[in-house]
């Protein structure tokens, strides 16, 4: 389990990366860690892309109904804006941000905040999605989480799209996903 590091002296900003598949429990983690910040009396501003419209409009959601208060964006320079005065910054889906949300997290963490992103590492296909690459790049700290396969029951690395069709963002839960190990993803199967 991540355990936040223990800085003396002057305050340092750092960024976190949690990744992984769909169902593997990113947003569950990004919200234990923002409740333990809240604890902590810390101020935290959460962001989320503006069409993550999933669950909830303004809300960041887990498959569980975990839910924390976020603000919508759709655009990383509003991230900046927005983040004034704050100690952590939190932010959820980074695949869908644009390619100017690495220099954002650099800028907040320069600025002395703790970031924590959670975002997809690939997509459907394996891909390495938007700019995650390169936000796990430049993290001090990463998290690579695993759902459960749901043809074999083995750790899941692949956000497995069931449908047939659709470009790389297709919005969706159970429906139109489902967590599988590299050998089942590659049965290549639909309904
Ligand atoms: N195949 C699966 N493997 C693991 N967790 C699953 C699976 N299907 C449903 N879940 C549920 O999804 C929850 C994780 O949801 P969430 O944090 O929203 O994941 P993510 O943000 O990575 O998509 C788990 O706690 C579990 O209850
Ligand atoms: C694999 C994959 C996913 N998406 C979409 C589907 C969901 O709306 C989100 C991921 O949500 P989660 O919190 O990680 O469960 O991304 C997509 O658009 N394209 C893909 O290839
Ligand atoms: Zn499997």
């Amino acid at each position: 389990m991540f355990i936040e590091p223990n800085f003396k002296g002057e305050r340092r900003g750092w960024i976190e990366v949690i990744c992984g598949s769909m169902f593997s429990g990113k947003t569950e983690e990004l919200i234990r860690r923002l409740k333990r910040v809240e604890i902590a009396n810390l101020k935290a501003e959460i962001f989320k892309p503006g069409i993550d419209v999933r669950y909830d409009d303004v809300k960041i959601v887990s498959h569980d109904e975990n839910k924390i208060q976020s603000t919508p964006v759709d655009n990383s320079q509003t991230i900046l804006l927005l983040a004034q005065d704050v100690d952590v910054v939190g932010i959820d889906e980074a695949q869908f941000f644009d390619d100017q949300i690495t220099v954002v997290c650099e800028k907040l963490a320069l600025k002395g905040i703790r970031v924590i992103v959670a975002g997809l590492d690939m997509d459907y296909q394996g891909k390495p999605f938007g700019q995650m690459p390169n936000l796990l790049a430049i993290a001090d700290y990463i998290t690579k989480l695993h759902a459960i396969c749901m043809k074999c029951g083995n750790i899941a690395n692949v956000s497995y799209r069931k449908v047939a069709g659709g470009g790389q963002v297709l919005l969706g839960e159970k429906d139109i996903y489902e967590p599988r190990c590299r050998e089942c993803a590659a049965l290549g199967d639909t309904i």
